[in-house]
């Protein structure tokens, strides 16, 4: 379904939860809501679920409104972190339970089951008991039975928080599988950034209660609308000197300007490495981590430590060595703006091969 929130607003007692969040929510969309602890994810989940109601502020589905609607008409289907099974029940009456509870014909609840358990490749376990199967498993079995009665919308707060590394990226892949083949519209929270960009259409940053941007994660990546998101969103440095940086206008110096670097935008290595060193800025190595395919490096400029990587093919650092660095990109802001900046001088560099 297709799904609006206008102006939600929310106070627990004078604490303001959720402030003025207005989205729109395609049919078919998987939303991931990431955000600091605290921010009101869970808040406007429950919201949007009829678990909370809010001050003020409009939820609409399919174009209409239901904040008066409880959460049983809302035709919503809910998956927590902790599984929430119920440990007496087999997984076939686990996920038969919403079927029986809106009184389903026994014959249409076993057919209903059956495609679910086919489709969560749960085939062959009905009869087993929640502690008689793995965490995946059972967040499986979670799934099919928030599935069965054919929700409009998929809530997930933070679904496989409570499971291994290796088995909750197998999850992730299988989550968005199934959610392209039901076709539901569905919002989830994470507190894991990889899995939002992975598995999200759409990641929606909430921070402090407010909606600090939607959009792709390619956006949000490349074209973070704050600080805020650039550097909750992936690796990065925040340099407070400008000028420091070689190749940046000086104008861009000014005192109250702050520039975040992605590690993918600085190189580090020998003189010999760099075509132009006057591009570059002298750094010493701090730290080397290795990290299975690249080292992670630690290069210290001047008061700046930055954070970058190198291919393991190149000649190897040393901690304490003096090496080069060249920031090619950087994000910038103030106060009231943010901007992308370039390396002028490595535009030179390059236009001297053209
Ligand atoms: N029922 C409640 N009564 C009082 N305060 C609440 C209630 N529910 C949430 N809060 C407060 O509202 C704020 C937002 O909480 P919420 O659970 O929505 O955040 P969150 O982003 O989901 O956090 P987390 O990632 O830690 O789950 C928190 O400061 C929380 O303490």
């Amino acid at each position: 379904m297709h799904l609006e929130v206008r102006n939600l607003d929310k106070h627990f007692g004078q604490f303001h939860a959720v402030q003025d969040v207005s989205f729109n929510v395609q049919k078919g969309h998987l939303i991931g809501l990431l955000g600091p602890s605290g921010g009101g994810k869970t808040s406007i989940l429950r919201m949007l679920a009829g678990l909370e109601s809010p001050d003020s502020g409009d939820i609409i589905f399919h174009g209409q409104k239901v904040n008066q609607l409880p959460p049983q008409e809302r035709e919503i289907g809910f998956v927590f972190q902790n599984y929430a099974l119920f440990k007496h029940m087999t997984v076939f009456d686990n996920i038969a339970f919403g079927l029986t509870v809106k009184k389903m014909k026994k014959s249409a609840i076993k057919e209903r089951v059956q495609e679910l358990v086919e489709l969560t490749g749960l085939a062959g376990f009905e009869h087993r008991y929640p502690h008689q199967l793995s965490g995946g498993q059972r967040q499986r079995v979670a799934f099919a039975r928030a599935l069965a009665p054919e929700p409009q919308l998929l809530l997930l707060d933070e679904p496989f928080a409570a499971i291994d590394a290796k088995i909750r990226q197998e999850l992730r892949t299988w989550l968005r599988e199934l959610i392209e083949r039901v076709g539901i519209t569905s919002i989830f929270v994470t507190h894991d950034q990889d899995e939002a960009i992975e598995v999200a259409d759409e990641i929606m940053i909430i921070n402090g209660g407010r909606l600090e941007q939607k959009g792709t994660p390619w956006d949000i990546y490349k074209q973070p609308s704050t600080p805020f998101v650039a550097s909750f969103i992936g690796e990065s440095t925040i340099v407070d000197e400008v000028s420091l940086l070689k190749g940046f206008d000086h104008e861009q110096s000014h005192p109250g300007i702050h520039a975040l670097i992605r590690p993918e935008y600085i190189e580090v290595g020998h003189a010999s490495e760099f075509p132009l060193l006057s591009a570059t800025e002298k750094g010493t190595v701090k730290h080397l981590h290795f990290r299975g395919s690249q080292w992670l490096v630690e290069v210290q400029v001047g008061q700046n430590s930055l954070i970058t990587y190198r291919s393991l093919e190149k000649e190897t650092l040393e901690i304490g060595q003096s090496v080069h660095v060249m920031v090619h990109r950087a994000y910038l802001f103030n106060d009231q703006e943010s901007w992308i900046a370039e390396n002028r001088l490595k535009n030179d560099t390059l236009s001297m091969f053209i």
